[in-house]
């Protein structure tokens, strides 16, 4: 596999002078093409700011990061971020095929491409039939459907998310999920999602990346061995979930990665033996 995102020391602080603020410090790591990494921290530990240094919206105080081994100085043209709030970040009065096609109008590419384009995109969301349609007539869940559509309508080397499951329903959420680990293996999209949530962070990923407190640093670095088809029951209940959601919950508590994972590999198991040893209740009859 080759490197796709490379961030290499990279820090930033808000402000100067007594009143700066450090936000991210000195964080270094890489993603590999292919991949789906999730960044998981505490509130406020400089997940958003980090992702913004990534896309090249913020410049890093310190440091560099370099997509294919070119460097970040700006937004690169292939690279698209969707965001947590889709109510912000869709155009209420285009409609959701216009809203997809938009990004790709300042690009060289044709009318005709672009419509093809934002058409293949909605279709791989589900919603080859809504392109007619305004963003306000549909469901929240479809909206963010319609925003990860124009991310990919751009055909990006790297996808970035920020929290971007954060504003819908636990079902909605689920399903946005799995579309998003379908986008990976079907187009082989990279992608880099920052999330709070530490299920999420673990059933999405590849790999998981522990962020400290505020000013954010890498506690640890995760792989992620569940099947590559996941499932958001089955999975869930495994004991390799149930170990790694373990371990990142200590890990974000402060533990040191060693007792973490000494830890939660031991109540995982716990668990599962307590479960096997329960007696299954009876159903009561119904009159
Ligand atoms: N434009 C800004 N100016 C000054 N400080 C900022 C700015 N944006 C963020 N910060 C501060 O930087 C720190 C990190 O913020 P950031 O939004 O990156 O954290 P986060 O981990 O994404 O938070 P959350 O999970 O709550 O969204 C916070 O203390 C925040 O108050």
């Amino acid at each position: 596999m080759s490197t796709m995102l490379e961030v290499s020391g990279v820090s930033h602080r808000y402000g100067s002078g007594a009143k700066a603020h450090t936000a991210v410090n000195n964080l270094s790591f890489t993603v590999e093409a292919g991949q789906l990494a999730s960044i998981v921290g505490p509130s406020g530990c400089g997940k958003s700011t980090l992702l913004r240094c990534v896309a090249g919206l913020t410049p890093a105080t310190e440091g560099t990061v370099s997509l294919h081994g070119d460097r970040v100085d700006g937004v690169p043209d292939d690279l698209a971020v969707v965001f947590q709030d889709y109510s912000r970040s869709l155009f209420p009065w285009l409609s959701v095929q216009k809203n997809v096609e938009f990004p790709l109008r300042w690009r060289s590419i044709s009318r005709g491409e672009r419509r093809k384009r934002a058409a293949e995109a909605l279709e791989h969301v589900g919603l080859a039939d809504v392109g007619g349609k305004y963003p306000w007539q549909l469901s929240g869940g479809m909206q963010q459907r319609v925003s990860i559509a124009r991310a990919l309508a751009s055909r990006p080397s790297l996808l970035l998310m920020d929290e971007p499951f954060a504003s819908v329903d636990a079902q909605t959420r689920f399903e946005l999920e799995d579309l998003t680990r379908r986008v990976q293996r079907e187009q082989g999209t990279t992608i880099l999602v920052v999330t709070h949530d530490i299920d999420e962070s673990v059933y999405l990923s590849d790999r998981v990346l522990v962020l400290s407190k505020s000013p954010a640093s890498i506690v640890a670095d995760l792989r992620v061995d569940l099947p590559a088809d996941r499932d958001q029951i089955a999975t869930r209940e495994s004991l390799e979930f149930v170990t790694l959601r373990g371990e990142v919950a200590r890990l974000l508590h402060g533990g040191t990665p060693d007792e973490a994972a000494k830890a939660a590999s031991d109540a995982a198991e716990w668990a599962l033996a307590e479960q096997s040893k329960a007696q299954p209740v009876r159903p009561r009859s119904r009159r």
